[in-house]
C-alpha cells in the first residue's frame, strides 16, 4: 500500500469515513447488540461510573427518581449507552429525543406532559434545542411543571399542567454550549474522556466475543491503537478487520492481519486516515511545516476549508501533530517523525532519523 499516493481523491465528503466519530447506518443497525447493558459491563469512564453508581443507588434506597444527569463528551464515547444504563438501573422505561427534534416548545410539551414517572427522558444534543422549548425545560426540570400556552396575541392563556417525576439525561459534545440556567438544573454532570488504549481493548474484545468473533489478545491491542479513543470507531474498525479476517485468512484476528486490514482500509497506525494524512503530508511536503493558511492548505489537498478545519484537524490537533496558531498551521515535530520526513535544516530522510523528533 502507497500511503503517498496522490493521484487518488482525498474527498470523503459523504460522510463515510472509517474513523468518523458520528454513527452512520451500519453503526445504528449493530450499536443495539454492542451496548454494554449495566454499569458493570461499561468499559472505562472510571470517575464518572463511580459518581453515577453513588447517584442511582441513593436515589434507589430513598425510593425516589433520580437526578437529573448532564453528560458531556465527543460522539461515540457513550453517552446514549450510558443513558440506557441509567433506565436499567433504575427499572425505568426510557424515552430517547435530540434537541434538533424539538424545534418548538409544543413538541416538548407533548413528550414531557406523556411520560410515567421515574421514566428517564434521554435528550440527546440538548444544546441545539429552541430558545422556547428550553425555557419550558428550566421549569419542568425544577418543578415538574409546565405551562402550556393556549391561543396567541392578548387573549393567550397559560394552562399549568402538573408532570411526574422524571429523570432527564441531556447530552452535549460541550457543557460550556450550554446556558448557565439550563446546567445548573443538572443534579450531576459527567464529562467523558477518550479511552485510553487498554480500555478500547476491552471494548474490542466484549464486541468480538458478542460477534463471535476470534480475537487474539494482540489483534485488539493492533484495533485499539487505531481507533482514536472511540468506542464506536473500535466497534467499526473491528468489523472491518472482521471482513478481513475471514476473506484473507482463516476468521481469526491476529495482530498481523488487523494490521494489513487496516491498511487496506488507509487507517495508519496512529489512526490517521487518507484525509488526515493529506493534511498533514502537504503542510510538510508543500510547506516546509508551516506556518501556512488554512485557505491555502485546503486548496492544496483539493478539500474545502470546513473540511480541513472541521474534520481532520481537530484530531491532528488532540494527536500533538499540527498547531493552530495565529500566523497559520503549523506542524510539530511529532508529525515530521510521523510520516518519516525530516524537517528542513536537520539532515536527510531516513529511518534512522525519526526517533529525533519524538523527544
Ligand atoms: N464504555 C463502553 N463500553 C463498551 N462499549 C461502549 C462503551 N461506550 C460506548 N460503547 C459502544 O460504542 C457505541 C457508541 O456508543 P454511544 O451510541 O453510546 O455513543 P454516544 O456518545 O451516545 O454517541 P453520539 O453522541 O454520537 O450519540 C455503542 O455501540 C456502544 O456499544
Amino acid at each position: 500500500m502507497n500511503w503517498d499516493d496522490e493521484s487518488a481523491p482525498v474527498t470523503t465528503g459523504d460522510g463515510d469515513r472509517l474513523v468518523e466519530a458520528a454513527a452512520d447506518g451500519e453503526d445504528r443497525a449493530v450499536e443495539a447488540a454492542l451496548r454494554p447493558k449495566d454499569l458493570g459491563e461499561f468499559v472505562g469512564q472510571e470517575r464518572v461510573r463511580e459518581q453515577l453508581d453513588l447517584v442511582l443507588k441513593a436515589a434507589r434506597a430513598r425510593g425516589a427518581t433520580a437526578d437529573h444527569v448532564l453528560l458531556s463528551g465527543a460522539p461515540g464515547l457513550g453517552k446514549t449507552t450510558l443513558s440506557m444504563i441509567i433506565a436499567a438501573e433504575m427499572g425505568a422505561p426510557i424515552r430517547i429525543t435530540s434537541g434538533p427534534a424539538i424545534q418548538h416548545a409544543g413538541d416538548l410539551a407533548a413528550i414531557l406532559s406523556s411520560l410515567t414517572e421515574g421514566e428517564v427522558l434521554f435528550l440527546d444534543e440538548i444544546h441545539r434545542m429552541s430558545r422556547p422549548a428550553e425555557e419550558m425545560l428550566y421549569m419542568a426540570m425544577e418543578d415538574f411543571r409546565v405551562d402550556v400556552i393556549v391561543g396567541k396575541g392578548p387573549g393567550a392563556t397559560a394552562i399549568p399542567l402538573e408532570l411526574p417525576p422524571f429523570t432527564l439525561v441531556g447530552a452535549t459534545t460541550r457543557a460550556g454550549l450550554l446556558p448557565p440556567p439550563l446546567r445548573d438544573r443538572f443534579g450531576f454532570t459527567g464529562h467523558m474522556e477518550f479511552y485510553a488504549p487498554l480500555e478500547l481493548q476491552r471494548v474490542i474484545h466484549r464486541s468480538a466475543r458478542l460477534l463471535g468473533v476470534e480475537m487474539e489478545e494482540a489483534g485488539a491491542a493492533e484495533i485499539a491503537g487505531r481507533s482514536r479513543g472511540t468506542p464506536r470507531i473500535a466497534n467499526r474498525l473491528l468489523r472491518r478487520v472482521r471482513d478481513y479476517a475471514q476473506v484473507k485468512a482463516d476468521g481469526v484476528v491476529t495482530q498481523e492481519i488487523a494490521a494489513q486490514a487496516l491498511q487496506v482500509y488507509e487507517v495508519d497506525a496512529r489512526g490517521l486516515d487518507r484525509l488526515d494524512r493529506a493534511v498533514l503530508g502537504a503542510l510538510l511536503k508543500l510547506f516546509g511545516g508551516g506556518p501556512v493558511g488554512l485557505s491555502t492548505l485546503a486548496v492544496a489537498v483539493g478539500e474545502e476549508r470546513e473540511t480541513v478545519e472541521e474534520v481532520a484537524e481537530p484530531f491532528l490537533v488532540r494527536e500533538g501533530l499540527l498547531a493552530r496558531t495565529p500566523r497559520g498551521r503549523v506542524a510539530t515535530p511529532a508529525a515530521w517523525a510521523h510520516l518519516g520526513l525530516t524537517p528542513p535544516g536537520q539532515g536527510s530522510t531516513g529511518p534512522g532519523q525519526q526517533g529525533l523528533f519524538d523527544r
